[in-house]
């Protein structure tokens, strides 16, 4: 049996795609283990869409050979209630990781925060679907005691849910919240439509920041504009905004239309390069005007209005002139005023965004540890 004084970690989702959050977490959480005496923090279950490895008694499992026994290993996978049963009849406290992008396992949340089950993760989807969804993970928090923390959705692991949270907590009122929210958007147009320089082919680009492992695991999910609307939903909705879903605002696809019938990301990526022309025109018109484009999102909290989408930009616009795949997130409160409180910095990549979710852990330590 499993000692008592300890928290019981359990990770779904390692990796698949360039991504890696899931292992880069996993990384994390062993120096973290190593450093940290007192609780123990064990791992009892990691676990992929076809491979599980847990122990039934709920010893720990070794974290430096663990993903290659998941490997290999030949336990049956448990559906979501077994997941959720496993970890609520467990002889101690349980932090459970989503480190996956799926929807399902995000609709799940209120059941495992219901059985007392602690929740980190850098999934979007939970908290930007339907808003029924979003009051009931709540609902469960306050009911159960169990907590939640997701700062990795929004601008991976730069400080963006704490900040915000933080402003409203200590009597402050948002009234705008603009900026770049997406990795791998800001990688896009920093390469393909640089202020200084040609720039490269809008469908290399997209290649290059999958390979990077910027995008989600399917790139059609950042360029149809989504993932950004997910992201403002969340922002929109703690800031009291009651936004009913990430599609009921205007949202700018970058999907040529006549792929948005592609049954793959596989087959969208491989007929990508014909539709090349259509990004160089949104350039060209741009530069017309001596101004490069970025996509960019807006929370107007006065109008209640949510945008996401292209903007011009004169090429000295600090939008402009962001590097690599950094965010940047400007906060408008009535206490900062006509000065934004800003945040800047990498928003995508596997080791900064599994950041964000150790640094939830430690948080939720801080509550059951
Ligand atoms: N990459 C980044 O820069 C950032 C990512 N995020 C978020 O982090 C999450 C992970 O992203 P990333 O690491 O890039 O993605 P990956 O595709 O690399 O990894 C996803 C993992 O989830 C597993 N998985 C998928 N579906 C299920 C399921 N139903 N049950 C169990 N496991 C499942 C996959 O395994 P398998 O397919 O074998 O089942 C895989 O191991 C996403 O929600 C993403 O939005 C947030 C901020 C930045
Ligand atoms: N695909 C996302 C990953 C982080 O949320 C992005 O590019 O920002
Ligand atoms: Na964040």
């Amino acid at each position: 049996m499993a000692p008592a004084h300890q928290v019981l970690v359990a990770i779904i989702g390692k990796q698949t795609g360039a991504g890696g959050v899931g292992k880069s977490f996993l990384n994390q959480l062993k120096a973290l283990a190593t450093k940290r005496p007192s609780p123990k923090l064990n791992l009892c279950y990691i676990g992929t869409s076809s491979k599980v490895l847990y122990s039934s008694d709920y010893a720990p499992l070794d974290m430096d050979t663990c993903l290659d026994s998941l490997a290999t290993s030949s336990q049956s996978t448990l559906n979501l209630d077994g997941i959720v049963d496993y970890l609520g009849k467990a002889p101690s406290k349980v932090i459970m990781v989503d480190n996956t992008s799926n929807q399902a396992i995000a609709e799940h949340y209120p059941h495992f925060l219901a059985r007392g089950i602690n929740i980190i993760t850098p999934n979007k989807k939970a908290f930007s679907g339907s808003y029924s969804l979003w009051k009931d993970i709540w609902t469960a928090t306050h009911m159960s005691g169990a907590k939640v923390f997701h700062e990795s959705s929004v601008g991976a692991g730069l400080p963006v849910i704490s900040t915000l949270r933080d402003l409203i907590d200590t009597g402050d009122s948002i009234t705008k919240i603009e900026g770049v929210f997406s990795g791998t958007m800001s990688f896009l147009f920093n390469s393909f439509a640089p202020v200084e320089g040609a720039g490269g082919k809008w469908s290399e680009e997209v290649k290059k920041a999958k390979e990077l492992g910027y995008t989600e695991p399917d790139p059609r999910d950042d360029l149809n504009g989504l993932d950004v609307a997910r992201k403002l939903t969340i922002l929109a909705r703690i800031s009291g905004l009651p936004v009913e879903s990430p599609t009921s605002f205007s949202v700018q696809s970058l999907i040529p239309k006549e792929l948005e019938s592609c049954s793959s990301g596989d087959e969208f990526m491989q007929k990508l390069p014909e539709f090349d022309s259509q990004m160089e025109d949104t350039k060209a018109e741009a530069a017309k005007e001596g101004k490069v484009v970025r996509f960019v999102g807006k929370i107007d909290m006065a109008i209640k209005e949510v945008k996401v989408g292209l903007e011009k930009f004169d090429k000295s616009h600090p939008i402009a002139a962001l590097k690599g795949s950094d965010n940047i997130i400007s906060f408008y409160t009535e206490r900062y005023g006509a000065n934004p409180l800003i945040i800047q910095g990498a928003g995508a990549g596997g080791d900064v965004t599994a950041m964000g979710v150790t640094s939830d852990l430690l948080k939720v330590l801080l509550h059951v540890g």
